[in-house]
């Protein structure tokens, strides 16, 4: 909305222009309108706008009814294509031709609301004698355009009414029902693909103010809207060539790996400038839609509702979705079964817990349930995996900084993550990763519940539940002065260790739930021959693996569902084929020293996989279930 001296100087600008359009401010206005037909045609080209505009457009006329008003569209040359008013402005209208099929552009109806707002590309407030024909100035018009989000005008929504009768606030009411045009204009790209709604504070998320933009489900750029421009720097035209990992440095499976856990809280994102993000996400990918409303694996995955796609929840996805994240994820294997019970009995204490566990075998998704079923659920979760930290940002990104605390330091500081967890749960992941000097500072926070930011400040306090992982054995890193044992004792209240899924009795089971939570829509079943070889399988990328082993399979299915044999990829059966020679991992294991720790097993599962593919690291990796980087990881 223009400030007051910013409006005069427009309505100024739109004089200048109306006088050189050769308008006549005392003659007879242009009240020509366009026939039946060829406005028939201006309503087919302006579908896409009626479709997102006309329920805000009713939206907004309940508002002002009773005004002496009317809410008017537009499209982008001012032809006047939908109109809703009160009877008793309909006469006053009339007689300045203010109906549908009228042009307002300004150069046949110089300086008016909706002609000057297409010729200003700004929301304006053209209020009797603004008017440059004599004969409007009967009229108060409040107008915004409406972009398309290539950033040009696509249509105009305004409320004229009888000048006596100007509502204060029908500017503010307009504009904001225009964005919201604009907004569902944005989401509509996306019809199959990821749209992130974003904010640089999570309150807004879901506001007006949000940045949303919309992504092919590969991750490349389809849309931004005029706040996610705003928000992230850059024009439409600009993001054309980035992808959701250029600007996010996340990839589209990382989403869908998000939404399969059990409690999707709000993503934290970066731009590349280090400005941090917090946003939730819609994904629809054929007919299923999933977004940040809570999820389990094996639940039915939240039907978005939407005025294009809306599908009721089915009565038993809202039953489980009532049963705590805890329980879900107990699928009767004993082992799972003794975790969980002892978690369950401690879920309303802050006692520290450490998960330790094979990469893959869910600890972050463990770690997210005991959240959720805690009295902490209603504020944050926030992960931080110290393995893929640079050492060097690990210290900033844990506790902050303040203005100017280093060479590229950002502005006006970062609160940190265990900040940011204030009032939730600290989930640290790959303990074992954290360097020494950092450990000694993560265990003066956890004794004072204070953290000090770089650079100086005052202490401020804190208060997280902390909840570790790590898949290296810790006792042994402390023999080796890798790891302090002061901080071990402080991080080890209750440990819990999630078996490998080569161990786990339940494979039917959690398998009938993945293929449930993949896709609710269809039935999925595994051949009783495909299970057998899965039982027997050692799965070294665990649920990673499985989850990925699995997406793939159903992809290749026949109408009937079933996976079988035929739809299993090609390395994942050699693997098989090989093991049955000699089943890898316990071989690996029984190869090694009885003091092995689990990373040894891990590196030595990794170096049969890379020769097993003549030293490919990215068939190795798809074999295992693991990206390429934790390989280069852990080789490193
Ligand atoms: N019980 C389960 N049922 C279904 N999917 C699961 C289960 N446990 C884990 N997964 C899926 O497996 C993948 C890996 O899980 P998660 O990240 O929690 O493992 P992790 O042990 O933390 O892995 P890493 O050690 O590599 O960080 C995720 O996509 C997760 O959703």
């Amino acid at each position: 909305m223009l400030a007051s001296e910013e409006r005069e100087a427009a309505i100024k600008r739109a004089h200048g222009r109306s006088a050189g359009y050769g308008l006549d401010a005392a003659g007879v206005p242009d009240v020509s309108r366009l026939s039946t037909s060829a406005l028939g045609s201006v309503i087919a080209q302006s579908q896409a706008l009626h479709k997102y505009a006309l329920p805000v457009v009713e939206l907004l006329y309940e508002q002002i009814a009773g005004t002496r008003n009317m809410v008017i569209l537009s499209d982008a040359q001012g032809v006047v294509t939908y109109t809703l008013s009160d009877d008793d402005f309909a006469e006053q209208a009339e007689r300045v031709a203010l109906a549908l099929g009228t042009i307002w552009s300004e150069q046949r109806r110089g300086t008016n609301g909706i002609g000057t707002a297409i010729a200003e590309g700004v929301p304006i407030l053209v209020h009797g004698d603004d008017h440059y024909l004599h004969a409007n100035r009967i009229l108060s018009c409040s107008a915004a355009p409406i972009f398309n989000t290539d950033g040009a005008v696509g249509g105009v929504l305004a409320v004229a009414g009888d000048c006596q009768w100007l509502q204060r606030h029908t500017m503010a009411l307009v504009r904001i029902s225009a964005q919201k045009i604009e907004n569902q204009l944005c989401c509509a790209h996306c019809q199959t693909g990821i749209t992130l709604h974003f904010h640089r504070r999570p309150e807004f998320i879901g506001s007006l103010v949000e940045g949303i933009i919309c992504f092919t489900p590969e991750g490349r750029f389809l849309s931004a809207s005029r706040c996610a421009q705003a928000l992230i720097g850059l024009s439409s035209h600009a993001l054309g060539v980035h992808t959701m990992s250029s600007l996010f440095d996340i990839a589209p499976s990382f989403l869908l790996d998000h939404y399969r856990t059990a409690a999707p809280g709000l993503l934290q994102l970066r731009l590349p400038d280090g400005v941090p993000l917090y946003a939730s996400a819609s994904v629809r990918l054929g007919r299923s839609t999933f977004d940040n409303a809570t999820v389990a694996p094996g639940e039915s995955l939240t039907q978005r509702k939407t005025a294009a796609h809306s599908t009721p929840p089915r009565p038993n996805a809202e039953a489980s979705r009532q049963l705590s994240s805890l329980r879900y994820l107990n699928t009767g294997d004993p082992q799972m079964s003794a975790i969980i019970a002892k978690l369950t009995k401690i879920k309303h204490s802050d006692i520290p817990i450490l998960i330790a566990g094979e990469t893959g075998t869910g600890k972050e998704l463990l770690a997210q349930a005991i959240h959720k079923d805690s009295p902490r659920a209603g504020a944050p979760f926030v992960a931080v995996n110290c393995a893929s930290l640079p050492e060097t940002l690990i210290e900033s990104e844990l506790f902050g900084y303040e203005d100017g605390a280093f060479t590229g330091a950002r502005k006006n500081g970062n609160i940190g993550r265990i900040r940011q967890a204030n009032g939730g749960t600290l989930f640290l992941d790959e303990i074992g990763d954290m360097p020494l000097n950092l450990q000694a500072r993560l265990l003066r926070v956890l004794q004072e519940r204070t953290v000090m930011p770089l650079g100086g400040g005052k202490p401020v306090p804190v208060n997280v539940a902390l909840i570790c992982a790590t898949h290296r054995n810790l006792r042994d890193m402390i023999a080796k002065g890798a790891f302090r044992e002061d901080l071990y004792y402080r991080l080890n209240g209750l440990v819990v260790k999630l078996p490998p899924l080569r161990e786990r009795t339940d494979l039917d089971v959690v398998i009938k739930k993945m293929l449930y939570a993949e896709e609710q829509s269809r039935r999925y079943s595994v051949a009783s021959c495909v299970m057998q070889q899965f039982k027997q399988y050692n799965w070294p990328g665990n649920f990673r693996q499985l989850t990925n082993l699995l997406r793939t399979a159903m992809a290749m299915t026949a109408e009937d569902g079933e996976i079988r044999l035929e739809h299993l990829p090609d390395d994942f059966l050699d693997d098989v084929r090989n093991m049955k020679k000699a089943s890898a991992a316990p071989a690996v294991a029984a190869a090694l020293p009885a003091n092995a720790t689990l990373g040894d097993v891990e590196l030595s599962v990794i170096q049969k996989a890379l020769e097993a593919h003549g030293h490919n690291v990215s068939a190795a990796a798809r074999a295992l279930g693991i990206s390429r980087n934790t390989i280069y990881r852990k080789l490193g």
